[in-house]
């Protein structure tokens, strides 16, 4: 069960915007706890030989064996943290469905990113849905269609709810870019489904 909102992709996927989900008040007390609480990390990349600092902080969180591969390295995910756990609640609600596991991303300021890429890893399924809540200063996202190169941006929140379903995953990638723009620090939770192999 998805909410009733316009699909914002012209085709080849779902894209729901719910701005805001969260009033700001609520949004506010998430995004202070949230900065204080989750365990925030540097990771490094190793491309080429060399090592590079991810542009942004990070944090897995999940069910026990909720296993992940990002980055080319296999995360542990922490456990759930009680306003993970609430936030959670909400997303399985409106989705219809268990979420297991949230990557949270924090981007300090306008030099923060995130590069372009889907989330079409395998042990999330070919139609997967991810939940992305935003808490903090508003940011860019880009979406770009893999074959038109169309180009759709969605301005992203405090308190805003972006749900990604269908095959958008297959056909649509998206990138957060750097900004000129003087920012404050911003922070991403994307719940996620991972499909457990035994
Ligand atoms: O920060 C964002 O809004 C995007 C995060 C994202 O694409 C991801 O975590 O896969
Ligand atoms: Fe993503």
């Amino acid at each position: 069960m998805l909410p009733r909102e316009p699909n914002l992709a012209p085709f080849d996927g779902e894209l729901y915007w719910l701005s805001p989900f969260y009033a700001k008040e609520q949004a506010d007390a998430y995004f202070q706890r949230l900065s204080e609480q989750l365990d925030w990390q540097q990771e490094e990349l190793f491309i080429y030989g060399r090592r590079l600092k991810v542009p942004r902080l990070m944090a897995w969180y999940g069910d026990e064996d909720a296993h992940y591969r990002y980055s080319g390295v296999d995360h542990q995910p922490q456990a759930w943290t009680n306003d993970l756990l609430a936030l959670k609640a909400d997303m399985d609600a409106i989705c219809g469905q268990i979420f297991n596991s949230v990557l949270a991303n924090l981007y300090r300021d306008g030099q923060d990113s995130m590069g372009c890429h889907a989330d079409n890893e395998k042990e999330l399924g070919l139609h997967p849905i991810i939940a992305s809540l935003s808490f903090g200063d508003s940011r860019l996202l880009r979406f770009r269609h893999n074959k038109t190169r169309q180009k759709l941006d969605v301005e992203l929140a405090h308190g805003d709810l972006l749900l990604m379903a269908g095959n958008l995953q297959q056909h649509w990638r998206h990138e957060l870019p750097k900004t000129r723009k003087p920012k404050q620090p911003r922070i991403n939770l994307t719940f996620r489904h991972i499909i457990l192999s035994h």
